[in-house]
C-alpha cells in the first residue's frame, strides 16, 4: 500500500483529536465511536484486499497498522495538549494529574478513600488542585454560591452521564431537570411528611425493641443503622417492609446496592463506565440491584403500593409512599410500573436516602459515644418538650438537637468527596481565579469541614457553633451538607425527620459508649467513599438510663 496513507492515518488521528474528541462531549457515544472504528476497520480491509490483491490477514495486518497511526495521532495530540497547552496547568498538583482522568482512580485503588487522598493533596498543594487532565478540586469556600446557587450557569458534570436514562439525579439538562423536578415536590410537601411520618416511627420502635434485647451487649451501628435506613426507604419507596430490623440481617438488595456503587468510588472517567456496561453480563454490579428495584417498583403499582396489604404494621400499611406520589406523573402512560424515568428515580430513592442517613446516625452516635456533655443536653432539652409519645413537630426546635446533626454532617458527610460539577462555555470566575469552560471540579465536604479559615477549632466535634457560638463559623456560606440551589436535596426534611425522631427516641432511654476495645479507627480510617459512604463496622454499647 502506498507509503502516504500512514502519514495520512496519523494526521487524521491529530484532526479527529483537535477537531472533535478536545471540543466536544463524545462520551454518551463511546458505543457509537467503537461500532465506527470496528466498521471502518472492516471495511478498510475488505478495501486494501480488493485493490492491493493481497489475501485478507495482510490486508487486515495492513489496515490495523494504519488504525494504530491513527490512535497515535489521536494521542499523540492529546498527549502534547495536556503538557504543554491544557490551561488547567496553572494549577498546581501531581504531574501524573496532568495526563490522565485516571488518576485519582489509580491513586485511590482498592481503600476506595478518595476523600482521604483528596484532603491530603489538598494538604499539599493547596486550596485548588489539579486531580486529573479535565478535572480540578476546589475547597475555595467562595466557589460554593458560585457553583451552586439557583442562578448559576454551572452544569452537572459529565460523571452523571453514567445511565442513558437518568434518574433526577443525573439529569444534567437544567431545564429538564427543572420539569421533572416539579412532579418531586409534591411528593415531599408538609402534608406528604405527616403521612410518612408513622411509618418512620414505626421502625424507630424496632430499632428501640432490638437495642432492649441487647440489653447493654455491643451493637455494631454501621450495620444496624443500614438496616434501619433500608428498612424505612424500602417502605417509601415501595411501600414494603423488608424486615431487616426484625431479623437482623441484610437483604440480598443491600449487598447488591453496595456492589454496585463501589466503582463509582474511583469515579473513571464516564466514557469508560460506560464502556464496562456495555461488556455483556453484570461488569460493574448494578444490573442485578437495577433488576431488583424494576421488579419492585412494578409490584408496587400493581399492588396499589400496598395501600390494601393485610399486613397492617405501619411500616406496610397504607398511606401514601413518596413513589405513589411520583406516580401521578406517569399513571397516564402505557405500563407505568415500566416506565424506565420512573424505575430510576425509585431506584435513586434507595441509592440516595438510605446509606446517606444510616452513615449520619453512625457518625452522629460514634461522636456521642465520646460527648456524654453533649447527651446530657440533648436530653435535658428533649425533656422540657415531650411527654410520652412525641412526633418531628414537638422536637423541631432542639437547638442542642439540631446542632449535633448539622456538627456531624459538617465533620462526616455521608458524601464526602462532593458533587461534580461543570464550567460554563463562558468559564467561572471567582474572584481572582478564573476557571476555563468545560473544567469538570468538585468541592470536597470533608476537606472543607477541616480547614481552619472557614471553622474555629475545625477538627473538634463542637455542636454549639451552629447556634450559642456562632463566631466559630468564619465562612456560613461554605455549610451546605445537603447542598442549595436547583440540584439540592429534596429528601432533606425526610432525612432530618429519621435523624431527630430516632436519636431522640434513643437519647431519652439510653446512654452511649464505645464498646470495650472499639476507639473507632476502623470507622474513620476504613469506611469506603463510594460517592456516598460504606461503613467499616464500629462496636457501640447502649445503657439504659436509671
Ligand atoms: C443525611 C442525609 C442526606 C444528605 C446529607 C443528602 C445530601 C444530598 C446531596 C448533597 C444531594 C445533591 C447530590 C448531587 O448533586 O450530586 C442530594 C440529592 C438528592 N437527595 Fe439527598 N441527602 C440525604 C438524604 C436523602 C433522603 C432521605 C432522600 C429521600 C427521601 C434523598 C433524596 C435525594 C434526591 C432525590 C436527590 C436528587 C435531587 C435533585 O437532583 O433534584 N436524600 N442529597
Amino acid at each position: 500500500m502506498a507509503d502516504f496513507v500512514w502519514p495520512i492515518s496519523l494526521s487524521l488521528g491529530v484532526a479527529a483529536h483537535l477537531l472533535y474528541f478536545h471540543r466536544y462531549e463524545t462520551h454518551n457515544y463511546v458505543h457509537r465511536i467503537l461500532a465506527i472504528i470496528i466498521t471502518t476497520i472492516a471495511v478498510s480491509t475488505v478495501l486494501v484486499s480488493r485493490t492491493g490483491n493481497v489475501g485478507l490477514i495482510v490486508a487486515a495486518a495492513t489496515t490495523l497498522g494504519y488504525a494504530v497511526c491513527f490512535a497515535i495521532g489521536a494521542m499523540g495530540s492529546t498527549l502534547v495538549y495536556r503538557l504543554f497547552f491544557n490551561p488547567l496547568n496553572r494549577f498546581p498538583g501531581p504531574f501524573a494529574a496532568r495526563l490522565s482522568d485516571f488518576y485519582i482512580a489509580f491513586t485511590v485503588g482498592g481503600k476506595l478513600n478518595q476523600y482521604h487522598k483528596l484532603y491530603e493533596l489538598h494538604q499539599k498543594y493547596g486550596r485548588i488542585v489539579r486531580r486529573g487532565a479535565t478535572e480540578l478540586s476546589i475547597v475555595d469556600p467562595d466557589f460554593v454560591e458560585p457553583s451552586h446557587s439557583s442562578q448559576t450557569r454551572v452544569t452537572k458534570g459529565p460523571w452523571y452521564d453514567m445511565e442513558t436514562v437518568p434518574a433526577l439525579l443525573s439529569e444534567r439538562v437544567r431545564t429538564q431537570h427543572d420539569r421533572r423536578r416539579k412532579h418531586w415536590v409534591p411528593a415531599f410537601s408538609d402534608k406528604a411528611l405527616r403521612e410518612y411520618e408513622p411509618r418512620i416511627q414505626s421502625f424507630n420502635n424496632k430499632l428501640l425493641a432490638k437495642l432492649t434485647e441487647l440489653d447493654g451487649k455491643p451493637m455494631d451501628v454501621s450495620h444496624w443503622f443500614k438496616l434501619y435506613a433500608f428498612d424505612v426507604m424500602g417502605s417509601l419507596a415501595f411501600g414494603k417492609n423488608y424486615r431487616m430490623l426484625d431479623s437482623g440481617e441484610k437483604h440480598h438488595a443491600l449487598g447488591l446496592l453496595t456492589d454496585g456503587m463501589a466503582p463509582l468510588g474511583l469515579t473513571m472517567p464516564v466514557w469508560f463506565l460506560r464502556l464496562l456496561k456495555g461488556i455483556p453480563g453484570d461488569t460493574l454490579g448494578v444490573e442485578k440491584f437495577t433488576k431488583f428495584c424494576n421488579d419492585e417498583i412494578e409490584d408496587a403499582v400493581r399492588n396499589n403500593f400496598f395501600s390494601n396489604a393485610s399486613e397492617k404494621d405501619a411500616a406496610s400499611a397504607g398511606g401514601s409512599t413518596v413513589t405513589s406520589w411520583l406516580y401521578n406523573a406517569y399513571k397516564d402512560s402505557p405500563n407505568p410500573g415500566r416506565n424506565p424515568y420512573y424505575q430510576q428515580d425509585a431506584r435513586l430513592l434507595i441509592v440516595a436516602g438510605a446509606d446517606t442517613t444510616a452513615v449520619t446516625f453512625a457518625y452522629m452516635f460514634y461522636q456521642l459515644a465520646q460527648h456524654p456533655e453533649d447527651v446530657e443536653m440533648i436530653r435535658n432539652e428533649l425533656k422540657q418538650c415531650v411527654k410520652g409519645d412525641f412526633s418531628d413537630v414537638d422536637i423541631r426546635h432542639c437547638e442542642h438537637l439540631n446542632a449535633t446533626i448539622n456538627e456531624t454532617l459538617r465533620l462526616h458527610s455521608p458524601g464526602p468527596s462532593g458533587a461534580f460539577r461543570l464550567t460554563p462555555p463562558e468559564g467561572l470566575r471567582v474572584g481572582d481565579t478564573f476557571v476555563p469552560e468545560g473544567t469538570a471540579y468538585n468541592i470536597p465536604f470533608y476537606v472543607v469541614a477541616r480547614d481552619e479559615s472557614v471553622y474555629e477549632q475545625a477538627s473538634s466535634f463542637v455542636p454549639e457553633r451552629w447556634y450559642s457560638k456562632p463566631e466559630m463559623v468564619k465562612y456560613k456560606g461554605a455549610f451546605v451538607p445537603f447542598l442549595i440551589g436547583a440540584y439540592n436535596c429534596i429528601g432533606k426534611n425526610v432525612a432530618l425527620m429519621e435523624l431527630r425522631t430516632l436519636t431522640a427516641k434513643i437519647l431519652l432511654e439510653y446512654d452511649v459508649s464505645l464498646a470495650p476495645g472499639e476507639d473507632g479507627s476502623r470507622l474513620l480510617n476504613d469506611s469506603k467513599d463510594h460517592f456516598t459512604m460504606s461503613l467499616a463496622p464500629l462496636d457501640l454499647v447502649f445503657t439504659r438510663v436509671k
